[in-house]
């Protein structure tokens, strides 16, 4: 008997482009959401842009919740406010950060909510996960997608441009997890689904073919760096998984969002975990080098010294990634630090 079934959660109403933040009233209202909007975001974003998206909802009395961290602390905050203040929906305006905790609180509450990136820097901003440090692991879970993103493309483009370099770093971080992904199915009868690596892979590719289009100070770069991380996005959704855009070079960030905490931002460090998982996957005459000229390309690091890292804490991430979460990958159960070193050295990395 055939017994498959799938759920793919995507969002109603993409909005991207030059002032389509204004819009964001009339997106919501084609939804039906009811009661009072809590804006859920953290200091810049909310500086920049609070009053605009608070004052669209002026007749429903919108309430506001800034965080600071991407933790469980904030979530039960996020969950605490919004039972307080009775919310009837959340909206998430910001970074990764505001909107991964918007989108676990929601699904705790069963609210619906809308995400506002204020940064075209994860491609968390559509997908169907959310992705929270907890002690020693990392907690990526399923939680729904927002029902509309509005991403104002002139809002992107003036955020400060290392954020738009770590939203194309995390993409072309999808050709390594796609890669991760298919060893993880052929070894370890993961399951693989071919639309979602197709997707995530041909993304990776038309952002490094775009890549002299992307440039500080052009609202252009926002748009093509944001269709690529919706389209990425919409790959994980397929999936029911961040397997499409998550694989060595993940664990690698996680693992130094925890050694190192603060000190690189998400898309630079996957960014960089991609070389060595690339020289890993393909060795020495493989195209590692190819992932570092398209992230020199577009200003994102290439190496420990740029994103502000110690070589041994590069060396210590690469060593203990593999435990950060159980999720198969070119790093298997173990690198030794021999290789560690041998890896980054040969990529330049330290
Ligand atoms: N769920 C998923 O599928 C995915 C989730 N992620 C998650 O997303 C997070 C990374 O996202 P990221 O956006 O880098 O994280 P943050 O939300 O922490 O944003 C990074 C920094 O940019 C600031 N900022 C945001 N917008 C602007 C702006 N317009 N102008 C100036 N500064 C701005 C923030 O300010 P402030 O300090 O005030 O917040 C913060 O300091 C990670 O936690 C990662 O795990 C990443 C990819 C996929
Ligand atoms: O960052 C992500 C994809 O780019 C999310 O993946 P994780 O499941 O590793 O948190
Ligand atoms: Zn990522």
């Amino acid at each position: 008997m055939f017994d498959k079934s799938t759920w793919i959660k995507l969002p109603r109403n993409v909005l991207v482009g030059h002032g389509v933040l204004d819009q964001l009233g009339e997106a919501v209202d084609e939804l039906y959401l009811s009661g009072r909007p809590l804006v859920v975001t953290s200091p810049t974003p909310n500086d920049l842009a609070g009053d605009r998206v608070t004052a669209q909802f002026a007749a429903d009395d919108p309430a506001t919740v800034v965080v600071e961290t991407a933790s469980f602390e904030s979530i039960e905050r996020v969950i605490d406010t919004a039972e307080r203040e009775d919310a009837g929906y959340l909206i998430a305006l910001g970074g990764g950060k505001p909107i991964d905790i918007a989108k676990m609180a929601s699904d705790h509450l069963n609210l619906g909510f809308v995400a506002v990136p204020t940064a075209a820097s994860h491609d968390g901003i559509v997908s169907g996960r959310s992705s929270i440090p907890e002690g020693d692991s990392r907690h990526s879970v399923a939680a729904d997608p927002p029902l509309a993103v509005v991403a104002d493309t002139e809002i992107l483009a003036k955020a400060p441009w290392e954020l738009t370099t770590a939203g194309c770093a995390d993409i072309i971080s999808n050709y390594t997890a796609v890669k991760d992904w298919r060893l993880a199915n052929r070894l370890k009868n993961v399951e693989y689904s071919e639309y979602a690596g197709a997707l995530s892979e041909l993304t990776a590719e038309m952002l490094v073919e775009s890549a002299d289009s992307i440039k500080k100070g052009h609202e252009e770069s926002a748009w093509i760096v944001t269709k690529a991380l919706v389209s990425s996005g919409v790959a994980m959704s397929i999936a029911s998984s961040s397997r499409p855009a998550s694989g060595a070079e993940h664990l690698f960030s996680h693992q130094l969002d925890r050694i190192a905490p603060g000190q690189a931002i998400h898309g630079h460090q996957v960014g960089v975990g991609s070389i060595m998982t690339e020289y890993l996957h393909s060795g020495a005459k493989g195209q590692w080098s190819d992932i570092r000229d398209a992230l020199a390309s577009i200003d994102a690091p290439t190496t420990a010294d740029e994103l502000g890292i110690s070589d041994e804490l590069v060396v210590e991430a690469l060593t203990t990634a593999h435990t950060i979460r159980d999720r198969y990958t070119i790093l298997g159960d173990g690198i030794t630090e021999e290789a560690a070193i041998e890896v980054a050295t040969r990529t330049g990395v330290i």
